[in-house]
């Protein structure tokens, strides 16, 4: 592994090197354990602990097969389909690996008694298989994660819609929280020149998540001057969010749950912020039962925000515990645009409001390849920037998915692999200083 990083930071190593360097047996990555999928039984999703269930292995390096390639992992991110993997909720992720094991003989390679996790990455590809053209060993890449065959006539026209579409390191092996990682190559996308590995590999998921749910005709489609409304604004995906509303002309409604939250996303250019901690916010009664009065009280704050405006667009992701409200805010004719879940999946809401005022519920997962570009052409040229608060070790993963489960950070937590220290990898520091605030913003916050 010595010689894989001394070759990717010498300046003078050529691809013709990197395709001739010696590959490890065995590399170090975090992984779940299939022998202890029911470790957490009994225990509440808070409890669950993802420092009991990542672990930091050592695991053999896999064969390479067409159309796929083995990358040097210098940095990677947590999301939080990593916590979902590491508290086996809503379900173990060893039944995607097994299913997916049965698709054919190459598959049968992701079908193994432990998991490596991780949806994102930046480093360097060290070697590509047959049929691969586009990239060469050498390239400095960042990965999404979307893993698609694209056997069926399904998914061409928007590949996230193939039967076989899955999320890289969450559905599928060999994910990006480890030193090497397999990814198909056609999810690799140039590395920005003005970021370290680290700030590279943060936005890749949740940026591109953000572009198709806010920005995509496949989501919600913005347009300047809508009023967006969105849940957790200075998390994960709701950083993005927000800077793609202030980026594309719109009027972000922030939603955060502390003051140094909301100052956040102040410094990102929001105006319209409301703290839910400490306006209270109590859409449910009790377990069952939602309360109206206070979906009222919140659209009424929105429009003292708006001027007496509805929002057009609801950017929905904590699901079971704020859909009847974004559901009732929303303006006639509105979108409610949803990717997740998070406080639960069954979701109520009183479709009068719905049908009666013509709004729209979309669904949206991911990125397609495309979508993905665009969302990391946005990064490369600066107009939207990486939200990293922070960044561990690779042995520190557990502590870092804790912090995530608990909603402890901002914006997005990264992790080093292969990257001895932070802020290594830049190639244009004019390009960086010109941004260095804006890249910053979330640092240590
Ligand atoms: C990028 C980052 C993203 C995120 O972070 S997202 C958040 C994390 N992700 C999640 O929380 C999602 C985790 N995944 C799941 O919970 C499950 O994954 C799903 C609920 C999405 C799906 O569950 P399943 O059991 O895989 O699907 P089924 O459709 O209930 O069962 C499969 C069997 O049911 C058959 N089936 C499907 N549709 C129908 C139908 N309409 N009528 C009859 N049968 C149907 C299939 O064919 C198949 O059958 P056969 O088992 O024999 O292969
Ligand atoms: N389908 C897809 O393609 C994708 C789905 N996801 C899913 O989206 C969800 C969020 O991911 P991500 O943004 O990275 O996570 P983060 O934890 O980084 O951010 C989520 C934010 O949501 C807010 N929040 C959490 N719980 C609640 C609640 N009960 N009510 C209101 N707000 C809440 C918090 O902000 P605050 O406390 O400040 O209000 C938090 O910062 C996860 O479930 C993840 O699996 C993520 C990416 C892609």
């Amino acid at each position: 592994m010595k010689e894989i990083l001394d070759a990717i930071q010498s300046p003078d190593t050529t691809s013709e090197d990197f395709a001739h360097i010696r590959l490890p047996e065995s590399y170090r990555a975090v992984t779940v354990h299939k022998d202890e999928t029911e470790m957490f039984a009994g225990l509440s999703t808070r409890e669950k602990d993802p420092r009991k269930s990542l672990h930091l292995d050592r695991v053999p390096l896999p064969e390479l097969g067409p159309g796929e390639a083995l990358v040097a992992v210098m940095a990677s991110s947590v999301n939080y389909n990593s916590v979902w993997t590491s508290i086996f909720e809503p379900v173990s992720t060893f039944g995607f690996l097994e299913r997916y094991g049965r698709l054919s003989e190459l598959t049968r390679r992701h079908d193994l008694p432990y998991h490596v996790i991780g949806s994102d990455l930046a480093g360097v590809v060290l070697r590509t298989g047959p049929g691969v053209n586009a990239w060469r060993p050498g390239d400095e890449v960042v990965a999404h994660c979307l893993s698609v065959e694209l056997e069926s006539s399904d998914g061409h026209n928007d590949t996230m819609l193939d039967p076989e579409q899955r999320i890289w390191g969450f559905e599928t092996n060999f994910g990006g929280l480890a030193e090497i990682a397999l990814v198909k190559s056609n999810q690799l996308m140039p590395k920005p020149d003005h970021l370290s590995w680290e700030e590279a590999a943060a936005p890749g998921l949740v940026n591109s998540t953000a572009y198709r749910q806010l920005v995509s005709r496949n989501g919600a489609g913005m347009k300047q001057g809508d009023n967006v409304l969105i849940w957790g604004a200075s998390g994960g995906l709701g950083s993005y969010a927000t800077q793609f509303a202030l980026a594309g002309g719109a009027n972000p409604i922030c939603v955060v749950s502390s003051e140094q939250k909301a100052d956040i996303c102040r410094s990102m250019g929001a105006e319209a912020i409301i703290d839910r901690a400490a306006e209270g916010y109590r859409f449910w009664k009790d377990e069952r039962t939602q309360d109206p009065k206070e979906w009222k009280r919140f659209g009424k704050r929105i429009r003292e925000l708006t001027g007496g405006e509805d929002v057009d667009i609801v950017f929905e992701h904590p699901g079971r515990e704020t859909f009847g409200a974004s559901v009732y805010v929303t303006r006639k004719g509105g979108t409610i645009v949803t990717c997740a879940s998070t406080s639960g999946y069954h979701h109520e809401y009183d479709n009068r409001y719905l049908w009666m005022s013509l709004k729209r519920i979309v669904g949206s997962h991911f990125a397609n390849y495309r979508e993905a570009w665009e969302a990391n052409r946005l990064i490369a040229k600066g107009k939207i920037h990486p939200t990293l608060s922070k960044v561990y070790a690779l042995e520190d993963t557990g502590q870092a998915a804790y912090d995530v489960h608990r909603n402890l950070h901002q914006g997005k937590v990264g992790v080093l692999c292969l990257a001895p220290e932070e802020g290594l990898g830049v190639r244009d520091p004019e390009m960086r200083a010109r941004h260095i605030d804006a890249i910053n913003r979330f640092r240590n916050v």
